[in-house]
């Protein structure tokens, strides 16, 4: 799916108007609908709705909202916020059709009192939508405040008023929500965890803007769906043979650190990869073959006696679980690269490697894939950027500059291609912050990348079966208790959903 920015959902919302046709105030009553049926279905009719309307068309959805919710049964208090002598034409339409129906409406300007606010109360949040174009200020930044502070449950309208959509406003004065119901497209800012605590938990309605159009759209940002996770998933067919799938090799390991490079082996054999061997120092030999015996396993005795396959004949390697950056995991590390040149994925140790030495980067093969969590990428970039949407840029240039794939880890993970594109997971929970989860993820994408997926399609299925198999974890374990092995065992369980 895409993530179009704010100019574009403009000219979407006008084109649509042009030439579905549509009235604008049609649409207007379309996406309000939209709104009114997901709230009524969330949220229980005892409580008082106070929602909150400024004078654009954000405001207009929020009166027409106003009088479905009245009319689905809920109590409804309408604040206007008059911070313009006049609103837009939709907004003045919905303000005649509601002045029929006995709701309370208060305006509010520079001299009124703050509404009182309490725990019976739901905030619905529809002063600014994706027409903000500064910072809040005067009145309407002290009222953003109080509501903010207030106790009531807080629900905004396509977007937190005081966001912006695509770039960053150092601004304090933006409004807090518990959730946000967006319309047709999830928006750049919702991607980024610093905006969580504005935007809360988030989800998108269809409202039937032009598929052609959006078709057309140029964009570098994508959410990431299963429709998209179906149409790149490689089906098995009846005559393959385990060669088919690849053979991978999982390198890493240091002392007390075995159980990484066990979770991202295990992982890579449930991924589906043909065979799969762990390379891992001598003392880890034991554990990995009691731990994995479906893998191989070399340690630094067979490589001297050169019984092992040479790295170059692998269908990929993952290298950096739990591997140290000592002496000899860098030397091991620039032995592998100086072998082999089929693109690799760098995790995790190996990532810090080459913060440490970044003349390395320029041995890392093109179409590798490096899978940092933040606090590794600062390192990898030395830290040049002061906020998450510079940090994406910083992303993006350096994937574009060594032509590799970076995912940076998080709750919406973003992947971001050679070519420039953006593409954010969608799947996955807070239980999935627990340690080796990121050895897994290597694990999957490893086993992926031996099965001949392009590098870009085996990290973008990569997360998303990481994720979504961490959802059938914690709807087993719970979010608490689930552990890294966990998201192993339901790889299962999200194949078969992509599949079905
Ligand atoms: N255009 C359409 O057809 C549709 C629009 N929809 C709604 O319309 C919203 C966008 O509406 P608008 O474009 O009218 O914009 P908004 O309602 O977000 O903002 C209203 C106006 O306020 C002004 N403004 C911007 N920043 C300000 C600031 N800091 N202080 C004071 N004034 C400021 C701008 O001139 C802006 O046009 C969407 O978020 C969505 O909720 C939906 O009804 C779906 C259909
Ligand atoms: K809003």
């Amino acid at each position: 799916m895409k993530i179009i920015n704010a100019e574009q959902t403009r000219q979407l919302d006008q084109y649509t108007i042009e030439n579905e046709p549509i009235a604008s105030i049609d649409l207007m009553e379309r996406a309000s609908l939209r709104f009114s049926e997901w709230f009524s279905n969330k949220f229980s009719s005892q409580k008082t709705i106070k929602i909150f309307a400024g004078m654009g068309n954000n405001g207009g959805d929020g009166l027409a909202v106003a009088r479905m919710l009245y009319q689905n049964r809920y109590k409804v208090e309408v604040y206007i916020i008059k911070y313009s002598d006049t609103g837009s034409i939709d907004f003045h339409k919905n303000e005649k059709r509601l002045s029929k129906l006995p709701i309370k409406i208060i305006r509010l300007d520079e001299n009124s009192k703050h509404p009182e606010l309490g725990e019976q109360d739901i905030i619905i949040d529809a002063i600014f939508g994706s027409g903000l174009n500064r910072p809040i200020r005067g009145f309407t930044a002290c009222l953003i405040q109080h509501l903010n502070d207030s106790a009531a449950l807080k629900v905004s309208i396509d977007i937190p008023s005081g966001l912006f959509c695509d770039n960053f406003n150092a601004d304090e004065n933006i409004f807090r929500a518990d959730h946000t119901l967006s319309f047709q497209f999830p928006k750049l800012s919702f991607m980024l965890p610093q905006n969580h605590v504005y935007v809360g938990e988030w989800a998108i309605k269809d409202i039937g803007l032009h598929k052609e159009k959006i078709e057309h759209l140029p964009t570098s940002f994508f959410f990431i769906d299963q429709d998209y996770i179906s149409s790149i998933l490689k089906t098995r067919k009846k005559f393959d043979h385990k060669g088919t799938y690849g053979h991978a090799l999982l390198v890493g390991g240091s002392y007390g650190k075995i159980g990484a490079v066990v979770l991202a082996t295990k992982a890579a054999l449930r991924s589906g990869a043909g065979l799969i061997s762990a390379r891992v120092p001598s003392f880890g030999y034991t554990i990995l073959q009691s731990n994995v015996p479906e893998a191989m396993c070399i340690t630094e005795q067979n490589e001297d006696e050169n019984t092992h396959p040479p790295f170059d004949s692998f269908s990929s390697i993952g290298i950096g679980p739990g591997m140290g950056t000592d002496a000899n995991a860098q030397s091991l590390f620039i032995s592998i690269l100086q072998q082999i040149n089929f693109p690799i994925v760098v995790d995790a140790d190996a990532i810090n490697l080459i913060g440490k030495y970044p003349a390395l980067m320029d041995l890392v093969p093109k179409g590798s894939i490096l899978t940092p969590h933040p606090k590794e990428f600062e390192r990898l970039t030395s830290g040049k950027y002061h906020n998450q949407y510079e940090r994406l840029e910083v992303q993006r240039e350096f994937a574009k500059e060594y032509e590799v794939t970076v995912l940076v880890k998080g709750a919406h993970s973003s992947i971001a291609l050679p070519s420039g594109e953006v593409y954010f997971n969608s799947t996955g929970n807070s239980g999935m912050a627990t340690g080796g989860s990121g050895d897994v993820l290597t694990g999957i994408i490893t086993g992926l990348l031996a099965q001949s997926y392009r590098p870009e399609y085996a990290t973008i299925l990569g997360v998303y079966l990481h994720g979504l198999a961490g959802d059938f974890a914690a709807k087993e374990k719970s979010e608490t208790a689930m552990i890294a092995s966990d998201i192993i065992n339901n790889l299962g369980e999200a194949y078969k959903t992509i599949l079905s």
